[in-house]
């Protein structure tokens, strides 16, 4: 049996902590100082000495204007426990696009120009913890043609908070005509209200919304814009301007009772009706809305079309005007982008993810949108990349799988199929 074929323990992912990174180096540039001839080079550091100085580039980096701010984390601000220094990092606007250049101990010196810096810089920004925001039994079942009962959605969401994700996303307090799947909102709370442990935040796309959501004991709620005008206008009813109006009477309300308010911005990459999306306008959408208190963004790719290239502009044009540990990622998966999204936004400072078990999801008022990228998937990633979530992988496929089975089909997510297959050949 290979070694590929040998069934990974949970507890067993593959951890880069674990891979001795410097063997991808040049034997001339080694992870330690060395007498070159040319000089002395040291992979990981700030130094390297030679004719060709790389002080001299750090130097000038160092003193460049960024376009944009450059937000340092601070762990006694969120629950966010890394800290990001500006001497580790630095983006530059290179023609209107984002340069993401993520060091400044990028050595352009002929003895340290080697590939094998590569995995250093790429992952040394890497945030130790990523706050996963589960959204299945909300944007999962929203999407589902058919309703699934009230026991249902209270047990997964229980299974779900058993796994120790951080925050769950129960539901929505919108109208029972424009989104049937979900009519049941409070009596869903009332099943889920006594959980402890997870946050359960509901959407609210109004102040009739809010009053009803509160009412049935919520206590966080999230609102959503979108940055195309036609998806406002068909997925609310209202125009951006319009949505942004009532945002600020529920933001008001909310801080009345203390609530905190997540907001979206949906479209962030393109849009059903217009196409693509100007990152200027979704900077504009997550400005207004942060201003007007609240707490996260999470700029959504509600048709998945966003691939790297798309998602490290907008979020560039969003960082400007929003702290990066204010926001949040949340991509469908239409085109298989999704993780690889996920893994630039990480890479740009954002440790927020949003996701959903077996890949459920879609918006009803987004034709063509398939589901979210899929929890387990992003979670193996993460623990992959040595990167914490907290959250129990065997607990996170059981709710998959109890999911998946009540919906009558295979998981949508690569990880739990694949694990789900090792279980059945091991059993
Ligand atoms: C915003 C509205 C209500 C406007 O809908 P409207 O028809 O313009 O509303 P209205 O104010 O004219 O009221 C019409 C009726 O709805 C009732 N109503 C009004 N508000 C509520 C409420 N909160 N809860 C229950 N009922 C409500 C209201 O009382 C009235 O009842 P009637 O007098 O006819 O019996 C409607 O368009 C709506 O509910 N839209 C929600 C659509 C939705 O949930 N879409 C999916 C979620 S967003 C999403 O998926 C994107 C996201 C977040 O996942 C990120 C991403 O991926 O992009």
């Amino acid at each position: 049996m290979s070694s590929l074929e040998e069934p990974l323990a949970l507890d067993k992912f593959p951890n880069l902590n674990n891979i001795d990174l410097s063997r991808f180096s040049s034997s001339a540039c080694r992870p330690i100082r060395e007498d070159l001839g040319m000089g002395q080079c040291w992979i990981q550091g700030r130094n390297c000495f030679s004719s060709n100085s790389c002080e001299e580039d750090i130097e000038v980096h160092d003193r460049e204007q960024f376009k944009w701010p450059r937000q340092t984390r601070d762990s006694s601000q969120g629950d966010i426990p890394h800290r990001r220094t500006l001497s580790l990092g630095r983006n530059r606007m290179l023609n209107g696009t984002i340069s993401a250049s993520l060091h400044l101990s990028d050595c352009q010196c002929n003895s340290c120009n080697y590939p094998g810096i590569m995995p250093y810089k790429l992952l040394r920004d890497m945030p130790k913890y990523v706050k996963i925001v589960e959204v299945g039994p909300r944007d999962g079942l929203q999407n589902e043609n058919n309703i699934v009962p009230t026991s249902v959605k209270v047990e997964f969401v229980s299974k779900l908070v058993a796994s120790g994700l951080p925050v769950v996303e129960a539901t929505s307090f919108v109208s029972p005509k424009w989104v049937p799947q979900l009519a049941d909102a409070a009596d869903v709370m009332k099943g889920v209200k006594s959980l402890e442990g997870t946050r359960l935040p509901v959407l609210t796309p109004n102040l009739k919304g809010f009053e009803a959501a509160i009412a049935a004991g919520a206590k966080e709620i999230a609102v959503f814009a979108s940055a195309s005008e036609s998806f406002s206008k068909s997925n609310i009813n209202c125009s951006i301007e319009e949505s942004l109006a009532r945002y600020r009477a529920v933001t008001s309300a909310a801080k009345k009772l203390s609530i905190p308010v997540r907001g979206y911005v949906s479209c962030a990459i393109g849009c059903p009706f217009e196409g693509a999306i100007p990152p200027s306008k979704v900077s504009y959408v997550a400005k207004e809305l942060y201003e007007m208190g609240c707490f996260e963004i999470s700029l959504a790719d509600t048709i998945g079309v966003g691939t790297p290239g798309s998602v490290l502009p907008m979020l560039g044009a969003v960082m400007a005007v929003v702290p990066v540990e204010k926001l949040a990622v949340h991509f469908h998966d239409t085109y298989g982008q999704s993780l690889p999204n996920i893994l630039v936004s990480l890479q740009m400072g954002i440790s927020t993810v949003d996701s959903s078990v077996a890949g459920l999801g879609g918006c009803p008022y987004a034709k063509g949108a398939t589901g979210n990228v899929a929890t387990e998937d992003v979670v193996y990633m993460l623990h992959g990349l040595g990167v914490k979530t907290n959250v129990d992988v065997g607990k996170l496929l059981l709710a998959g799988e109890f999911i998946s089975k009540h919906l009558g089909r295979q998981s949508g997510s690569k990880t739990a199929i694949a694990l789900g297959r090792k279980k059945a050949n091991f059993c």
